[in-house]
């Protein structure tokens, strides 16, 4: 899979070890940064992260800032992005099967990385359910982008 990263500096070490771990898996990671701890903004590296999946240059994208929060407001100001914010493994389940999300956000200050990297692995490995009510669901978020 071709998968988009991108963290701000709060979560550089989580985006850091989730690459790594994406790339010993096999997938393709294109990296939107950022590159140290530095402080910068999260917008800086979320959007064109959301952007290469928004646009379906990248199948998937995680991104992650020091709570996730952040990054998944700025994920999910771009038009056919569906990102969830995830703590626990169940979340990031059922969030693939109920909401077909397209990326995950987390935050490195909040989770420990062991639980990051389950939850990438759950969220990866999850199909949507394609059931009906959720798809309904989903078409009706979608037309509030028209609006
Ligand atoms: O957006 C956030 C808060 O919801 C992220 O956690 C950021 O990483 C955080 O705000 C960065 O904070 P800092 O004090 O500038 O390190």
């Amino acid at each position: 899979m071709k998968i988009a990263v991108a963290c701000d500096h709060g979560a550089y070490e989580y985006k850091e070890m989730i690459k790594e771990m994406l790339l010993s898996q096999g997938h393709e990671v294109v990296d939107f940064g950022t590159d140290s701890t530095a402080s910068m903004d999260y917008p800086d590296t979320a959007l064109p992260c959301a952007k290469a999946v928004a646009s379906g240059e990248c199948e998937r994208g995680i991104v992650m800032c020091g709570t996730g929060i952040g990054v998944s407001i700025t994920a999910n100001k771009v038009k056919g992005i569906r990102c969830a914010l995830c703590s626990d493994p169940l979340s990031a389940r059922l969030t693939r099967e109920h909401n077909d999300s397209n990326m995950l956000a987390f935050g490195q200050r909040i989770i420990g990385s062991e639980m990051a990297k389950e939850i990438v692995n759950v969220w990866l490995g999850t199909p949507f359910s394609n059931g009906e009510r959720h798809i309904q669901r989903i078409r009706k978020v979608m037309a509030i982008e028209e609006e």
